[in-house]
C-alpha cells in the first residue's frame, strides 16, 4: 500500500537536505503486518549505497540539537534532568530530547508523520500483559511503568510543560526508533527509521542492508549487503538485543530476532540467618561474611546469564556460602576455594529455584512450542511475541537444570 501526502513530502525533504542522499531504486510502502517500510522498486545491487542522512537532517532530533535547545531557552530545566539522572547520560539525553519532541509544532513535516501511538506493552492492558504472567519481562515492564511515572512527577510535576502521556508517547518513540550504538549521536533520523528490522541482515541474506554512521562525514549510511529484486523489502537489523528487550522498545519479539539470550534474574530473598538447625555454623557464616564486607541477607536479584555464569562472582560466593556445611566452609576457609561437594550443592539449589519457577507459568514449554505451531488458529502477532518471550526464559531455566544434571553427575 503506497503511504500517505505527509510521508510523501517527508521523502522530498530528505532529498532535497544538502548531504542527504535517496536512492531512487526504492520507495516508502506501508506492510500490513509491521507498519511503513523500504522496499526496492528497481534491482538494487549489494554495495550500493540506498540511502545517507546527513547532520542537516537529523541534527534538530538529535540529544545534542535538544540539549543546545534546551541550555538556551530553558537552562534550569537542563540542570534539573541531569542532576536527577545523575550518571545516567543516556537516560538524561531521553528525557531532554523526548521534551523537545513534544514542544515542537506538530506541523513540523517530520513530527507530523511519527506514529500517534506505539504498540508496545508499556501501553498493553492487563488482558495482553496476563500472556506474560510470571515472566521477568513483565517485572521489567511495570518496574520501567513506575520509574517514567516517578520520573515524570519529579521533573515535570510542579511545571507540567508536557502532560505524562505526551512524555511517555516521546520516550516510546525513542526506544523504538532512536539510534541506540555506542560512539554515535543519540538521535532520531526522518526516512531512515522507516527501515524495518530482520534477523538475518547480519547474515548475506536477500533484503538485507547494513547501516553504519560514518565519523568522517558525521553521517549516517545504509548500504544493501545483497542484490534486491524490485518488490523486495529493505531490511536492516536493529543489534543484538535480548527478547525481552525487542519487545520492550520495538513491540515485537522472536527466537529469531534476538542474538543474546535473556538473563534470568532469582528474585527471592534468601537471608543467611533463615538457617536456624544449626545456630553455630550461622554464627560461622554470619562473621565470615561481615569479614568479606558481604551482606548477611540477598534481596537484590541475582542475575544468571547462561553465557556468561561466572559473572556475578560474588553473588556466587554468597550462595556458596548460604548452601555450605561446615565442612565445606572450612575447606574454603583453609584452601582459599570451594569443595566439589559445595559446587554441587549450589547447582542442587539453583535448579530447584529454576525448577519452581518452571511451575509457575500458566503453560508449560511444550504447550508454548504448539501455540506457535498451530496452523489452525494462527496467533495475533503480539501473542505470538508474548510466547517466544516466556518460551525463551523457559529455555534458560531449563538449560540451568542440564548444566546442575551434569554437573551432579560429574565423579567426584
Ligand atoms: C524504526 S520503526 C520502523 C518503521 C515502522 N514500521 C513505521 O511504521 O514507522 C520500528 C517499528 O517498526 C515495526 N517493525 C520493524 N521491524 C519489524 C518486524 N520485523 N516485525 C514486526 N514489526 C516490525 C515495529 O512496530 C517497530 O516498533
Amino acid at each position: 500500500m503506497v503511504v500517505g501526502r505527509l510521508e510523501q513530502a517527508l521523502v522530498a525533504l530528505v532529498q532535497g537536505t544538502r548531504g542527504c542522499f535517496v536512492s531512487p531504486k526504492m520507495r516508502v510502502m506501508r506492510y500490513p503486518s509491521m507498519g511503513i517500510g523500504v522496499q526496492a522498486t528497481d534491482a538494487i545491487s549489494a554495495g550500493e549505497t540506498v540511502l545517507v542522512a546527513s547532520r542537516e537532517l537529523w541534527h534538530d532530533v538529535s540529544a545534542s540539537g535538544a540539549r543546545a535547545a534546551a541550555k538556551a531557552e530553558a537552562p534550569a530545566f537542563l540542570d534539573r534532568v541531569d542532576t536527577y539522572c545523575q550518571k545516567n547520560t543516556r537516560m538524561a539525553d531521553a528525557v531532554v530530547l523526548a521534551t523537545h519532541l513534544v514542544m515542537k509544532d506538530t506541523a513540523d513535516p517530520y513530527v507530523a508523520t511519527l506514529p500517534p501511538q506505539i504498540d508496545v506493552p508499556m501501553y498493553w492492558s492487563e488482558r495482553r500483559l496476563d500472556e506474560l504472567r510470571h515472566t521477568d519481562v513483565l517485572d521489567t515492564i511495570n518496574d520501567a511503568r513506575t520509574f517514567y511515572r516517578n520520573m515524570y512527577g519529579h521533573l515535570f510535576g510542579a511545571q507540567p510543560i508536557v502532560s505524562p502521556a505526551e512524555f511517555q508517547w516521546a520516550l516510546t518513540v525513542l526506544m523504538s526508533r532512536a539510534t541506540s550504538g555506542a560512539h554515535q549521536p543519540f538521535t532520531l533520523i526522518p526516512y531512515f527509521e522507516w527501515f524495518n528490522h530482520s534477523s538475518l541482515a547480519y547474515s548475506m541474506a536477500r533484503g538485507a542492508c547494513h547501516h553504519e554512521y560514518v565519523e568522517k562525514d558525521d553521517a549516517f549510511v545504509v548500504t544493501a549487503t545483497q542484490d534486491h529484486a524490485p518488490g523486495e523489502q529493505l531490511f536492516i537489523n536493529y543489534g543484538a538485543h535480548t527478547q525481552s528487550t525487542y519487545l520492550r522498545h520495538y513491540g515485537f519479539a522472536s527466537m529469531a530476532h534476538a542474538t543474546t539470550l535473556d538473563p534470568i534474574q532469582i528474585k527471592c530473598r534468601v537471608a543467611i540467618t533463615d538457617d536456624v538447625t544449626d545456630p553455630t555454623l550461622t554464627r560461622e557464616k554470619v562473621s565470615w561474611l561481615t569479614a568479606k564486607g558481604l551482606p548477611l541477607a540477598k534481596d537484590v536479584p541475582l542475575t544468571i546469564h547462561i553465557e556468561h555464569l561466572d559473572k556475578h562472582p560474588l553473588e556466587w560466593e554468597w550462595l556458596r556460602v548460604h548452601v555450605a556445611t561446615r565442612e565445606e566452609l572450612m575447606h574454603r576457609q583453609r584452601h582459599g576455594q570451594w569443595d566439589a561437594s559445595n559446587q554441587r550443592r549450589v547447582w542442587a539449589w539453583l535448579a530447584a529455584y529454576c525448577e519452581a519457577r518452571l511451575a509457575r507459568y500458566r503453560t508449560s514449554a511444550e504447550e508454548d512450542y504448539d501455540l506457535l505451531r498451530s496452523d489452525e488458529a494462527p496467533l495475533e502477532a503480539w501473542r505470538a511475541s508474548c510466547v517466544h518471550v516466556r518460551l525463551g526464559e523457559k529455555m534458560i531455566l531449563k538449560s540451568l537444570l542440564d548444566v546442575n544434571a551434569q554437573i551432579q553427575r560429574a565423579p567426584v
